[in-house]
This record gives C-alpha cells, sequence and structure tokens, in this order.
C-alpha cells in the first residue's frame, strides 16, 4: 500500500543537512575560531551534533560544551567565527544526490519553491549562488530575516506569504526536529531526510510524515493541486 499524497502548491526546503552537505566548512569555520580564541580543536562528530538552531547557538556549544565561557567570550566567538565562515562558505559543501532532480521535478510540476533556513542571510544567498540553486526558489527565508528562528512557525508563514500559498497547501522538507515542529505549528506536512544533522536524535524518532533517504523520495508523496 502506498502512503497518502500531499496537495500542495508549495514546498519548503530546509538548507543544512538537507539540500546541501555543509558541515566540512561549519566545522572548519568552528576550528579556526577555537583556534583562534586558543581554546581546543573539535571533532567535526561533535560539531555535526551542535548544527540546526543557528550560528550563534552553534558557536556557543563550541565554547561552553564541557567548558566555560563568558557571554562577552561567546559574543567574540561568534564575530571570529563569522569573519572564518565567511572565508570558507561553500569551500567544502555539495549538493546532497537527488536534489537536482527533485527540485527540477517539482518546478515541471509548477510548485513554487523556497528555501527556510536558519542560517544566517549573509552566509544563505551566496551559498544559494555558489551551488546554483538560487534560481529554483521564489523565496529565501534565512535565520535572522525575522526576529525568530525554526522551530517557530512564523518563518514557515513568512515563505508562505512571499509565495502567496497559504500554509495548508505548502509541505516543507527538512532534517531536524526544528524543521519538524515548525511545520506541525504552522499546519503543514514534514517529510524528514534520513542523511542530514539531526542535533544528535536519530531522525527516526522525530515525528513527522515520513522519513526520505532520498529527496526523489518526495515526489511519489505529493500532488500539485
Ligand atoms: O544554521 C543552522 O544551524 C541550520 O540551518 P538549517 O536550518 O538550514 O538546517
Ligand atoms: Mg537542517
Amino acid at each position: 500500500m502506498s502512503a497518502a499524497r500531499f496537495a500542495v502548491r508549495a514546498v519548503l526546503f530546509d538548507l543544512d543537512g538537507t539540500l546541501l552537505d555543509t558541515i566540512e566548512d561549519l566545522a572548519e569555520a568552528s576550528n579556526r575560531m577555537l583556534d583562534e580564541l586558543g581554546r581546543p580543536r573539535r571533532p567535526l562528530a561533535q560539531i555535526h551534533s551542535f548544527v540546526g538552531k543557528g550560528i550563534p547557538n552553534l558557536v556557543r556549544r563550541c565554547m561552553t560544551e564541557d567548558a566555560q565561557a563568558s557571554d562577552a567570550e561567546v559574543e567574540r566567538a561568534i564575530a571570529s567565527f563569522r569573519r572564518h565562515y565567511m572565508l570558507v562558505n561553500g569551500q567544502s559543501t555539495r549538493i546532497y544526490p537527488g536534489i537536482l532532480d527533485t527540485l527540477d521535478a517539482m518546478r515541471a510540476m509548477d510548485l513554487q519553491l523556497a528555501c527556510v533556513t536558519n542560517k544566517a542571510e549573509a552566509f544563505t544567498l551566496p551559498l544559494l549562488e555558489r551551488t546554483g540553486l538560487m534560481p529554483y526558489f521564489g523565496a529565501v527565508v534565512s535565520g535572522d530575516t525575522l526576529p525568530v528562528k525554526k522551530p517557530d512557525p512564523a518563518v514557515l508563514h513568512h515563505a508562505c506569504d512571499l509565495l502567496g500559498v497559504a500554509s495548508h497547501h505548502a509541505l516543507m522538507i527538512g532534517d531536524s526536529a526544528n524543521d519538524a515542529l515548525a511545520a506541525r505549528a504552522a499546519g503543514m506536512p514534514v517529510l524528514l531526510v534520513t542523511y542530514g544533522y539531526s542535533e544528535g536524535m536519530p531522525v527516526d524518532t522525530i515525528e513527522c510524515d515520513g522519513l526520505l533517504s532520498n529527496a526523489t523520495g518526495a515526489l511519489g508523496r505529493i500532488e500539485a493541486v
């Protein structure tokens, strides 16, 4: 028996861990920042578990996990990270398998597409340009576009407003509980990819409408209305 199809006019995509494998660049910028501040480097797997709630949260965790840092030190660390990430952003980033086929197929179905990420806009826009993904999206909502980030549903509603589509006609595709909770609160279905970053949480323990080992699996779950 095949799973129910969602009647949609728009699909909202998460960025880090869903469209793009950005972990090496995030880890490189984190470790250059830790070097600069005289702190020990951290393994990639640990940094992986810190990604999902935006750069300030990633940097705070790099500075305070099993360590002490004042708010002023964390602020300095965020500024340092941003400087280093500006230089390495996109350097080792890869588009995940199946993404281009999925985006092309959705475009051919006349679906409106948006990217909704917790990554700050200064890093999101150059990355979408460098990877050639920008032309697919009618709207991009970044981690600092509004005063709130995912899991707050306001960012998903904002993306739908920009696309001119009602939230109940949108589907979210993400990789973490931040995406799933935001989608639930916004009243839209959500599919999670199993290859992304889910803050150290097994992705199959996150409540959602289905898991995708490759984004192309979403095509069998939707019909354009
Ligand atoms: O910047 C992050 O921490 C995560 O970004 P994402 O929302 O695109 O996964
Ligand atoms: Mg993500």
